[in-house]
């Protein structure tokens, strides 16, 4: 495998190599978006710029049109301002011109350059795709898995310390502990994600250890693994979990996995009881905006939201059972805990449990528990939910996942207010509130007989439907707000505020992630962000190109983005949305793209677009799998080769060299 040279040596003893070991030269630049490489050859200059003509474009203001050149000469990579507006600097001196030995950290503007060296006769497969191709290719592994029912992983691997190292320093070596197959995304500065298909929760701390194995003089690494179904099953739940993990991790205990999501989520610690359930939020919140209970927060300015707030609050002074409808990720679980902790119940547990995320077979003994005995592997006497939760409140998350013979336990549990554990002759009495929570109808499939009427009559005492995020757009300033504030608590950063722009471009996508994708958002961009604001170019790719991307349905030859969600060399023959500009700043908030406030709004990216992204997704790594050999690539995909040779054609996917205009 080829291998990154040690990057204390200095570039020409390097290049004296590259020469007689068939050595390449690299000039990688770090961006917001991702990391764009240029292979370099004897004499031929390679121009950085904001614009085109320049070999290697990055649309970031912080650089000029044509800002500087590198150019490989006698051995050394020379670099020469051309005139820009903001300057050169090597090793944080301004420079008109001057040598790159290997590891320079070359500032043009706000981006970094540096120059690498690789061994090995062929270019390595290594690629750092941007986070939203990352979004993408985890989409596709979510459908893989739920078709084949295999496991993948998402790790997140991030440089530890005050002085956290710039990738550039351990990026290109965390290759060498990956499998071909493996996709490496650019998070920030010292933080990669990286896709793993096809993976066991064990051989996937195995991988992750192997990355974050520490070298001498080598920075510490560390990582969070998120295994997909285990601890999630969409995106932005991925993507959260596995930074939460990441976060958790230490120099002792490097890699740190995400809980299986079926698992008893938490516990709340015991609380002073005798304060009253519906006190306000902290001193100096704004009332009007956020509420706070037990230190956990809800935020929202809706008028939409707020109603249902203050039915939440009176639901939460009785027992009567409560059905949270709404969208992943938009906020079942806060009011979940919103209702527990205004409730006199607040001094005794709340358990989450994800119905969906539990073995059928283990979901009964689970809820209720068990005898020893009672089943193969029944070692020991087993505490269900409903009796560890006693006094206090179960939240039955994705409820609509219940197998037949649960939920007639379960209506048995809510008409009697007993529980029997599997094995067991005897009830045993429980005082237990239920909140059950869906994304599904239950109304639909009670008719399609898959879900038994009288629970849900039972369980939806009092229903509250949380609308989806791009129904109340009157609540993103609000939420990024206290993301924002939270990130930079837990950052200690300074990034105090989002730049008008910015959060016009957040008023105006669709978020299909709901909060979640919302706070994800907000969490990278006060990590990339280089000022003490948030600006447009910090928020994700497919947020800034929803405002500018087309509302009609796209051709089919310009439908799909894969132009970042390829690893170098592949990248498809048009790529409108890449090569579109920024939007330009608006000096006025940009207009919803709902016609109506408070009316959901087109998806930014409808279902057939998702489809095809998939689908091409899929074709792309079959071809590279298969080493671009479409016979094996239409026999993995068990296609027709005329098929296959059809769709490449439509998707306009073909192979580049390093995928750098030249
Ligand atoms: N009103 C809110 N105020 C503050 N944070 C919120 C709010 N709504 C959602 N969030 C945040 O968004 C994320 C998703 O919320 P939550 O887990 O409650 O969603 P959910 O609807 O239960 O999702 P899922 O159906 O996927 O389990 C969490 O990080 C949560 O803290």
């Amino acid at each position: 495998m080829a291998t990154t040279a040690p990057l204390s040596i200095k570039t020409g003893e390097l290049l004296q190599g590259a020469r007689s070991e068939k050595r390449r030269v690299l000039l990688l630049v770090y961006h917001h978006d991702g990391v764009e490489m240029a292979p370099m050859s004897p004499g031929v200059g390679v121009v950085v710029g904001r614009e085109a003509p320049a070999d290697v474009v990055i649309r970031d203001r912080s650089i000029s049109r044509r800002h500087a050149r590198f150019t490989l000469v006698g051995g050394e990579v020379v670099v020469e301002d051309l005139g820009s507006r903001n300057g050169t600097r090597i090793s944080g001196q301004r420079v008109e011109s001057g040598v790159v030995k290997a590891g320079d950290e070359v500032l043009l503007g706000g981006i970094v350059a540096s120059v690498h060296v690789l061994s090995g006769s062929e270019m390595p497969p290594f690629g750092l795709e941007g986070s939203d191709a990352l979004r993408f290719a985890l989409q596709a592994e979510i459908v893989r898995s739920r078709f084949f029912g295999r496991k993948f992983a998402l790790v997140v691997v991030r440089s530890l310390g005050a002085q956290a190292s710039h990738l550039r320093h351990w990026g290109l070596r965390v290759r060498e502990a990956l499998r071909p197959v493996d996709r490496v995304a650019f998070y920030s500065a010292d933080t990669l994600e990286i896709l793993l298909p096809e993976v066991t929760p064990e051989l996937a701390e195995e991988l992750a250890k192997a990355i974050v194995a520490r070298r001498e003089g080598e920075p510490v690494l560390v990582a969070g693994v998120a295994v997909s179904p285990d601890a999630a099953t969409s995106i932005d739940k991925l993507i959260e979990v596995s930074h939460e993990a990441s976060r958790s991790a230490t120099p002792a205990e490097p890699v740190r996995l995400a809980p299986p999501e079926g698992a008893l989520v938490y516990v709340t610690p015991k609380v002073d009881s005798t304060r009253p359930p519906d006190a306000a939020g902290p001193p100096g919140a704004p009332p009007e905006s956020q509420w706070e209970a037990n230190g956990h927060l809800l935020a929202t300015k809706s008028p939409l939201m707020r109603s249902l707030v203050e039915v939440a609050l009176r639901a939460a002074r009785s027992s009567i059972p409560v059905l949270l409808r709404g969208e992943t990720g938009t906020g079942k679980e806060v009011l979940a805990r919103f209702i527990h902790d205004g409730s006199p119940r607040r001094g005794e547990p709340l358990i989450c449990v994800n119905c969906g995320a539990i073995p059928a077979l283990l979901v009964e003994s689970t809820l209720f528990g068990h005898e020893r005995g009672a089943f193969t592997g029944a070692s020991q006497q087993h505490k269900g939910v409903f009796e560890a939760a006693a006094g206090g409140t179960v939240l039955l998350d994705e409820i609509g996942e219940l197998p037949a013979a649960a939920q007639a336990a379960l209506l048995r549990v809510l008409e009697t207010k007993r529980v029997t554990r599997v094995g067991a002759t005897k009830e045993l009495e429980v005082d237990v509130r239920v909140i059950a929570a869906t994304h599904r109808d239950l109304d639909a499939m009670c008719d399609a007989g898959t879900f038994r009427l009288d629970l849900l009559y039972r369980l939806n005492a009092m229903t509250l439907n949380i609308p989806p995020l791009r129904a109340r757009r009157d609540d993103i300033a609000t939420l990024a707000a206290g993301f924002l504030a939270q990130a930079n608590s837990a950052n200690i950063s300074r990034v105090q505020s989002l730049a008008p722009e910015a959060l016009a471009l957040l008023k105006c996508y669709s978020w299909p992630g709901n909060v979640r994708e919302l706070r994800n958002a907000i969490e990278r961009a006060v990590v990339i962000a280089e000022g003490d604001a948030i600006m447009a170019r910090d928020l994700p790719e497919r947020i800034r190109l929803a405002v500018t991307s087309p509302s009609s349905p796209p051709t089919p030859s310009r439908a799909v983005d894969v132009s970042r969600s390829s690893e170098p060399g592949v990248a498809p023959a048009l790529s409108q949305r890449a090569s579109e500009p920024l939007p330009s700043r608006p000096s006025e908030p940009l207009p919803p793209r709902a016609s109506e406030p408070g009316q959901a709004a087109a998806p930014a990216v409808g279902l057939k677009t998702r489809l095809e992204q998939i689908e091409a997704e899929l074709l792309l790594e079959a071809l590279r799998a298969s080493d671009w050999n479409q016979t094996e690539a239409a026999r993995r995909l068990e296609l027709p080769l005329r098929t296959l040779q059809h769709k490449i054609k439509v998707y306009g996917i073909k192979k580049l060299g390093y995928g750098v205009a030249r």
